[in-house]
């Protein structure tokens, strides 16, 4: 694909935007097609079809691939323990299809038929031997584990003694949600327990943010493009922030959130996968045990914070957007004394040649005031500056990756102002992907769901990348512990308490604006 760059200066005022536009453009299915190999017929098995996950991510996600033709020959059998029959199952998803950009009567009633419904508990042995009969002859086989985490032991074992964990003499492979575990302990635990019967290869371990395609970017960004490599290290960078910040509640998910909070539920996974992807040195090659080998690498190097560079809180009661929303202590499920953070902010730092000395700040939670989820690198300033008639000091050049929404990239570079004067002014270089791409963004699980049918695990999780962020989220947990560290309120609608704009303005810096 040719691309071109072109420049519009003064519009809007303070601003240069450069798009990138592509000169030809493919449809969705020449572009995924041209780097994918076909997937194979399979059976996809997925527990826990009558939940909500299945119901508002997976059949829309898989409905999506069928559309643009991605869908090889698949057989969808949907396992749950409700008396459901097979017309229920496809009444239903068709409900949850309609609000799909993509709903066509007639396209759905095609690809519902590609489903049917198997009714048992996940205890009952008898419900794994009457499933072997339902897996399509000659085909690949994927279970995907979309239950509750407590039930993933006894359907590990249930398939893997029902002779389940190869179909044909051929491996099947086993899809698991988040949480994968609530500590180290645990998650060591189920990786041991599922080695019993399944290879690490046949594994693959969801995070769904890196389904998104702006999470994907940062690889592309960092390896795809000669300028930006050599000065993403200690000598360049000042320092990075991550933030994925949410606007909603805990949307009557308290039974899982009061023993999760924002600790386990955000940054043992999205934040330091992201945190891995943005830090991690070039892979030998772009397959998925070079790049887990990368990744795991910085993981292992994160340096557990003080309990003084942590900052924990919970959201009060308020108004968000004209409308008075109860505090997490009053939402249905919740502890009137819960303690469970919804909002973390904390200072780490990677102990690598490449990046010691450089402060990465994570934050996240919940009703603050906008959704948003990003990384900025925050590179040093100029050493000396001659501009003395300037009455500003040039501002650092920050690198923003918006990963959601408006997502694309901006880089903040001083420019002079019009005028007689040698005065500096910020700039922003923009690339969005919107503007840039005929082509809409995929949904996370589109590509997840893809990769899983054709076998490709580089955007899935190895178990000692898990263990590796366990072994730091817990770390930070003992240390909060230990000190005692308080939980503090922050109002909805805000950028969190104050104390975590303290972690940054204590080292002279500040987050940037939410
Ligand atoms: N919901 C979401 O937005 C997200 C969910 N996840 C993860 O996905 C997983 C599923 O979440 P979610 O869909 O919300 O969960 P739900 O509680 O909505 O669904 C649970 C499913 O498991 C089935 N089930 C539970 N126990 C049994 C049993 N003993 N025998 C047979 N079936 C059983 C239920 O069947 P039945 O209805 O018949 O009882 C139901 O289909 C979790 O690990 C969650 O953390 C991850 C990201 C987002
Ligand atoms: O995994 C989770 O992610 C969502 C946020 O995902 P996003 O794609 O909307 O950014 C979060 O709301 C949820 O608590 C968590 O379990």
């Amino acid at each position: 694909m040719t691309t071109y760059l072109f420049y519009i200066p003064r519009y809007p005022r303070r601003y240069v935007f450069c798009y990138i536009i592509p000169m030809s453009r493919s449809s969705p299915l020449e572009l995924g097609l041209s780097v994918k190999k076909e997937a194979p017929p399979c059976t996809l098995v997925i527990f826990g079809i009558t939940g909500n996950l299945a119901r508002i991510k997976l059949v829309p996600a898989l409905y999506a691939l069928y559309v643009k033709g991605f869908l090889p020959e698949t057989r969808i059998v949907g396992f749950a323990r409700r008396p459901w029959d097979d017309a229920t199952l496809k009444r239903t998803m068709e409900e949850a299809l309609k609000g799909q950009t993509l709903y066509r009567e007639d396209r759905a009633a095609s690809f519902l038929t590609t489903m049917t419904y198997h009714q048992a508990t996940f205890d009952d042995p008898e419900g794994y031997r009457t499933l072997a009969s339902r897996l399509l002859p000659g085909g690949e086989v994927i279970f995907y584990l979309a239950t509750p985490p407590q039930n993933y032991p006894e359907i590990i074992e249930g398939l893997g003694e029902a002779g389940l964990s190869s179909f044909e003499g051929k491996p099947v492979r086993l899809v698991i949600e988040k949480p994968f575990g609530r500590d180290l302990e645990s998650a060591g635990e189920l990786n041991r327990l599922i080695r019993r019967w399944f290879g690490e290869e046949q594994i693959f371990r969801i995070d769904h943010y890196l389904g998104k395609e702006t999470v994907q970017n940062l690889l592309s960004f960092r390896f795809g493009n000669g300028i930006f490599e050599p000065v993403l290290n200690n000598r360049y960078v000042d320092h990075i922030q991550i933030t994925v910040a949410e606007k909603i509640g805990v949307e009557g998910r308290a039974n899982y959130y009061e023993q999760a909070g924002a600790l386990r539920d955000m940054v043992q996974n999205h934040l330091l996968q992201i945190l891995a992807l943005t830090m991690m040195e070039p892979p030998l090659r772009f397959e998925a045990e070079a790049i887990r080998d990368e990744k795991v690498k910085v993981l292992r190097a994160l340096a557990p914070p003080q309990p003084r560079e942590v900052v924990r809180a919970q959201y009060t009661a308020g108004v968000l957007d004209g409308a008075f929303v109860p505090g997490y202590r009053e939402e249905p499920g919740v502890d009137p004394s819960s303690t469970t953070e919804t909002f973390v902010a904390l200072r780490t730092e990677v102990r690598t040649w490449r990046w010691t000395g450089v402060p990465v700040y994570l934050r996240t939670g919940k009703r603050l005031a906008r959704k948003v989820s990003e990384v900025s690198i925050h590179f040093r300033r100029v050493p000396h500056t001659f501009f003395w008639e300037a009455p500003l000091e040039p501002g650092e050049n920050v690198l923003v990756v918006r990963i959601q929404p408006d997502e694309g990239m901006s880089l903040r570079v001083n420019v002079k102002r019009p005028g007689y004067r040698m005065d500096l002014r910020p700039a922003w270089l923009e690339f969005d992907y919107e503007r840039s791409f005929a082509e809409d963004l995929p949904e996370a699980y589109e590509r997840l769901l893809l990769d899983a049918l054709i076998g490709d695990a580089v955007l899935y999780t190895r178990a000692d990348e898990v263990e590796a962020s366990w072994s730091f989220v817990d770390e930070v947990r003992r240390g909060w512990e230990e000190a005692g560290v308080p939980i503090h309120e922050y109002a909805p609608g805000s950028a969190g308490p104050r104390e975590a704009r303290y972690l940054l303005s204590r080292e002279g810096r500040r987050w940037r604006i939410l």
